[in-house]
């Protein structure tokens, strides 16, 4: 007798590319209805940004051309699309940069997409104020990229790209002398500044969550903060040592009076511990204070209401959030369960990876309660060193392998939560985890939607 399984499998996949069809063509609608409003300005001033000064530095220039009687359009980077730029006259560009001489995630989808249209620019001048820090290798490496790519295709420099060093401000006045200098603008914006506020915080509790695992000590270490440390989910906290600084995604809400991590052993090749995490795992004395600023993330923060309800104030309590993430990535993602709890949002569905069923099960307990009273709509765990573990007789739903395997077995879910308008937030390893999964998610969906997915915020990453 024939199996049913080939014909069910059939149907599955023709149900998925039904869904994905449904959902590319509201998307194509939707970008229509977008760039039919904002086709006629022809000045484009472009931000990527991951801690916000870009940002902030874009938006001040905007209003200030519109108070001086310019109109431009404020966009990502990831937003400008080749077709937009043919039709625009000039492009003011704010960008940091990432990684190895990388683009902010909001900024990511731009050289691709420019480096495979090849747009015929020539009617297009442009500026690009690049910010940075000299302590990296590749020293504005993605403002200087984007230069050369923009060049390429026959763009004119408005103004000469000028390299930011820690926001310093006389090289970000050059840029805007420049810019006033060629009739853009008559005088400077007053810019936001960008002092950093340090506050002491106190160690309260440091708990070895993972003994006996194959990786390295994983800690849950909390801190009291000082009631003027103020952060949203998706911040981050730089704690400030021996005169250097390391970043934390913070793993609780301001609203839980705790600062609380989930922070790796790091250990270098002669066995010493990390300045950070050593002390934040080992050295660090309970009761004393150690010493913190907040970063704000804006490109991880979770959008307070869908796109098309922008008036309401209220968190729309229907949205879908898709949460992936892997090891110490558990941080970013509990911060945003925890605020999404108070705020009564819980369709929220959470893969999540690690090595051992056995031993590495952080906040399995909350993980475990949040599921049960449904503030997890679905938990799907994958441990890397399962072996031949039967995942279900230990711990329920689980899969052997990586996230991107999960994505994968959760095909047709993953499409029909996009196709309901979810948000995918990811948070761990740039490297291995969110590279491979981005492939995955462009596999599944085709390039253009998962940037288009990015350029809508409906696909945020905290990657390290
Ligand atoms: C994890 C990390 C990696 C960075 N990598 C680079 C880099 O490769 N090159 C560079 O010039 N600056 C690098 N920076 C510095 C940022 O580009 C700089 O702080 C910038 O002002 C941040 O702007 P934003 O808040 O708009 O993202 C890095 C900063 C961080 C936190």
């Amino acid at each position: 007798m024939l199996s049913a399984v080939p014909l069910i499998q059939a149907g599955a996949l023709v149900l998925v590319w039904i869904l994905f069809t449904l959902w590319c063509f509201r998307k194509v609608l939707t970008r229509a209805r977008a760039s039919a409003q904002q086709s006629s300005a022809t000045l484009l001033v472009a931000y990527a940004s991951e801690g916000g000064a870009a940002e902030s530095i874009a938006q001040r220039l905007t209003e200030s051309l519109y108070q001086q009687g310019r109109e431009a359009q404020l966009l990502t980077l990831n937003q400008v699309t080749s077709a937009r730029l043919i039709k625009a006259k000039t492009l003011l560009v704010v960008t940091s940069t990432y990684g190895a001489g990388e683009a902010p995630d909001n900024g990511r989808f731009f050289l691709p997409e420019l480096t495979s249209n090849s747009p015929e620019l020539s009617n297009l001048s442009y500026s690009i104020l690049g910010l940075g820090d000299t302590e990296y290798e590749h020293f504005c490496g993605f403002a200087l990229a984007l230069n050369t790519a923009l060049e390429k295709c026959g763009a004119t420099t408005l103004a000469p790209l000028v390299e930011v060093d820690k926001l310093h401000p006389v090289a970000i006045d050059l840029w805007l002398d420049q810019l006033i200098e060629h009739g853009l603008l008559t005088r400077r914006p007053v810019l936001d500044s960008q002092t950093q506020r340090i506050h002491s915080a106190r160690l309260i509790g440091r708990r070895h969550l993972n003994p006996g695992s194959p990786g390295a000590p994983i800690f849950e270490v909390n801190f009291a903060p000082h009631d003027a440390f103020e952060w949203r989910a998706g911040d981050i906290a730089q704690l400030h040592l021996d005169g250097q600084m390391r970043e934390y995604s913070i793993a609780s809400t301001k609203s839980e009076g705790v600062l609380k991590f989930l922070v790796r052993e790091q250990t270098s090749a002669t066995g010493e511990l990390g300045l950070g995490s050593g002390w934040l795992c080992k050295h660090a004395e309970l009761q004393s204070e150690s010493q913190f600023s907040v970063r704000s993330n804006p490109s991880f923060h979770c959008p307070d209401h869908r796109p098309d309800h922008s008036s309401d104030d209220c968190p729309d309590a229907a949205q879908k959030l898709i949460l992936i993430g892997n090891g110490s990535g558990l941080a970013g993602l509990r911060a945003h369960l925890k605020e999404r709890e108070s705020n009564k949002q819980h369709d929220n569905w959470l893969i999540y990876g690690e090595r051992s069923p056995h031993t590495d099960r952080h906040w399995d307990e909350t993980l475990s309660d949040w599921l049960e009273v449904g503030h997890l709509t679905h938990l799907d765990r994958s441990f890397s060193r399962a072996g031949d573990t039967d995942l279900s007789s230990v711990i329920g739903n689980a899969y052997p392998g990586y996230v991107q395997n999960v994505v994968d077995y959760q095909a047709e879910r993953l499409v029909q939560w996009l196709s309901e308008g979810a948000i995918i937030m990811v948070c761990g390893s740039r490297d291995g985890m969110a590279s491979d999964l981005d492939q995955r998610l462009q596999t599944l969906l085709g390039a253009e939607a998962v940037a288009q997915l990015s350029a809508d915020g409906r696909y945020r990453r905290d990657v390290y």
